[in-house]
């Protein structure tokens, strides 16, 4: 299996991320990459390619284009305005607010773009989102070009990314982009299959009203998990997408047994949808020491995870979302992987 990634990736470099009430040192870091590629290189499980670049209109399929240039713009922008730290949003158009207008203050801006106050915008921020979409995408051109499964080593992940909107470490929609792309080479459905701990709501809100892509995800339950304000399940799409879209939220503390379980009912619908191509939104944090999360799958329940997902028969495509138990994360994704070849 190859493996797409690329050293821009590490362009951003973020210093701060809100979490429990203070700026810690981001859990999405840099790190992350260095794990999972000493892992990749001591399996054997093939070679690790740099993708082309891919440009912007792969993302402009998805995503808005005035949240693209917000994007690409915000950290010279805010640094003009005087702020001297991380671009972090402090306001919404919150529930009693108006969001029917874009503040000319970069100030607005940031908080009428942000899902959430923990992704900090630094410098490379975009570059390194610019990159991380054409690791999905190299992945997904050799998948379709070969029929052989393949990983997107993407960082930073995407799926909390909607249309015009970052968040959750994500600014591009990677999975996303990479079904898009896939739709437009000529599969008549795709299926994102989402396995990270959060729930996909970029990914889910981008497709909502679509029935040629079928997003399904198995997370923590938002009543108590990040997002909070989506993933339930009776969110089950919108006119032509009714029925394209299914959440199964899960408890935290979840036997690996529950979860396999609900996996089969995923794959289920998956077969009968009759999907050509799999995308798996590979988040690992599920793993039972994940600091941020609350699964308990072992490094072992990976592998195991990567023989199911095999036997689904579809051209497969995995792309990184979250994980952030950086000892094990190259464990864990490896045996995915490897599982899935074997
Ligand atoms: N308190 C912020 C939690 C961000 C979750 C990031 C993630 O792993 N999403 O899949
Ligand atoms: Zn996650």
């Amino acid at each position: 299996m190859l493996t797409f990634y690329s050293e821009d990736s590490r362009l951003r470099q973020a210093r701060t991320e809100l979490h429990d009430g203070a700026l810690v040192t981001p859990f999405e870091c840099p790190e992350r990459l260095d794990l999972v590629l000493k892992h990749l290189r001591q399996s054997g499980l093939g070679d690790i390619r740099t993708p082309s670049a891919y440009g912007l209109a792969p993302v402009l399929a998805v995503h808005d284009k005035e949240y693209v240039t917000f994007l690409a713009n915000c950290w010279q922008a805010w640094g003009a305005a005087g702020h001297k730290g991380e671009a972090i949003p402090n306001i919404w158009p919150a529930r009693t607010m108006r969001s029917d207008r874009i503040p000319r203050s970069i100030s607005g801006q940031l908080g009428y773009y942000a899902l959430a106050a923990e992704t900090s915008i630094s410098e490379g921020t975009f570059e390194a989102a610019m990159a991380s979409k054409d690791v999905a995408l190299g992945a997904l051109e050799h998948t379709l070009k070969t029929g052989e499964p393949s990983f997107g080593l993407c960082r930073p992940p995407g799926h909390h990314a909607a249309y015009d909107q970052f968040g959750g470490y994500c600014f591009f929609n990677n999975a996303a982009i990479a079904a898009q792309r896939a739709l437009e080479a000529g599969k008549r459905r795709v299926a994102i299959l989402d396995v990270d701990f959060h729930h996909g709501n970029g990914t889910q809100q981008i497709f909502y009203q679509r029935d040629d892509v079928l997003f399904i995800s198995l997370h923590g339950d938002p009543e108590v998990t990040f997002p909070y304000y989506l993933g339930y399940a009776d969110e089950n799409g919108e006119g032509r997408g009714e029925g394209f879209n299914v959440n199964y939220p899960l408890p935290p503390g979840t036997s690996v047994a529950t979860w396999m379980a609900t996996l089969e009912q995923a794959l289920a619908t998956i077969e009968a949808a009759e999907c050509e191509l799999l995308i798996v939104s590979l988040g690992v944090d599920i793993f039972e020491g994940d600091p941020i999360s609350a699964f308990t799958f072992t490094s072992a329940d990976f592998t195991v995870l990567g023989q199911r997902l095999a036997q689904a028969g579809l051209p497969c495509v995995f792309l990184m979302e979250g994980g952030y138990a950086v000892d094990a994360i190259g464990v864990n994704v490896v045996n995915v992987l490897q599982g899935f070849e074997q």
